[in-house]
């Protein structure tokens, strides 16, 4: 069974060099959880404080929140990378993270290769990889780069060939923080369709992001993750609505026709 259960879930960053002068006047800004000191009177930020969180398979989730909220942190804590400073994390299921398409990229293999250290870094086997392999050759169209070292790609190039392998994945939990930037419009748009495929095979998506549109298109419901607190779920509407008003509600509601329509025709 594929499941996330947190049970007050607390993540503190202890920040050892921290300045006490500055310190002494600290207050919640917009940004950033809230600064405080432990119990050994070191500065602490408390990226997440009193997570519950109870997801279950076919759940696809979207976080938002201003910079430094927590959502980052959260999907660290969900992929084991961070241990709860308090509280617990119970996360059932094979965990595929995707925070840095580039992360477990060696510039001097070639694509090929690095097609194969990709898939076994998100928990495929090696064979997976090898049977998937001419499927994401095509989806790149880096041709005969494919055969050269990663270092000769530009960084759109190295964006194709990582999304190529992220999306060819079949995940029992799929967290995913978007930055997924440099491709061109038509690139993008045929990743778009891919990365729908890979969260309907998917078990449970949770997706950080701040573009409404991406969450709108991948997600059921959202969490407003503020100051290191869930402060508010529901509907992606109705979360975008109270995290950024009336017109950003709206926007989204449209567009989740528009797709309900076009997924119906
Ligand atoms: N390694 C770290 N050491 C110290 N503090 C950290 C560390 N990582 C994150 N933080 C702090 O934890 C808080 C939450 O950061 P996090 O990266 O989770 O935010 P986020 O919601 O993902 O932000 P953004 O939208 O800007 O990516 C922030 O106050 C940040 O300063």
């Amino acid at each position: 069974m594929v499941s996330i259960d947190t049970y007050n879930a607390c993540v503190d960053f202890p920040i050892f060099d921290a300045k006490s002068r500055s310190m002494k006047k600290a207050f919640l800004g917009a940004a950033g959880g809230a600064i405080g000191r432990n119990q050994d009177n070191v500065v602490v930020v408390e990226a997440l404080s009193d997570v519950n969180l109870h997801l279950r398979e076919g759940d696809r989730v979207g976080l938002v929140g201003h910079n430094g909220a927590g959502k980052s942190t959260l999907l660290r804590l969900l992929a084991g990378i961070y241990e709860p400073t308090r509280g617990t994390a119970d996360i059932r299921g094979r965990v595929a993270p995707v925070f840095d398409l580039g992360v477990g990229m060696d510039p001097e293999i070639s694509g090929y290769e690095n097609i194969i250290i990709r898939g076994l870094f998100l928990g495929q086997t090696r064979k997976q990889m090898k049977d998937k392999m001419e499927e994401i050759a095509d989806f790149t169209e880096l041709g005969e780069y494919l055969a050269m070292p990663l270092r000769t790609y530009s960084s759109g190039m190295r964006i194709r060939l990582a999304l190529g392998v992220v999306t060819s994945i079949e995940p029992e939990i799929l967290l995913l923080d978007e930055g997924i930037g440099a491709v061109d419009a038509a690139f993008m748009a045929k990743a778009r369709d891919r990365l729908q495929a890979l969260v309907e095979r998917s078990g449970i998506l949770v997706f950080a992001s701040h573009s409404n549109d991406f969450l709108a298109q991948l997600c059921d419901t959202a969490l407003w993750v503020d100051h290191g607190k869930i402060r508010d779920a529901g509907s992606v509407p109705d979360i975008i609505e109270s995290y950024e008003g009336k017109g950003a509600g709206d926007h989204v509601r449209r567009l989740m026709t528009r797709m309900e329509e076009e997924k119906n025709a």
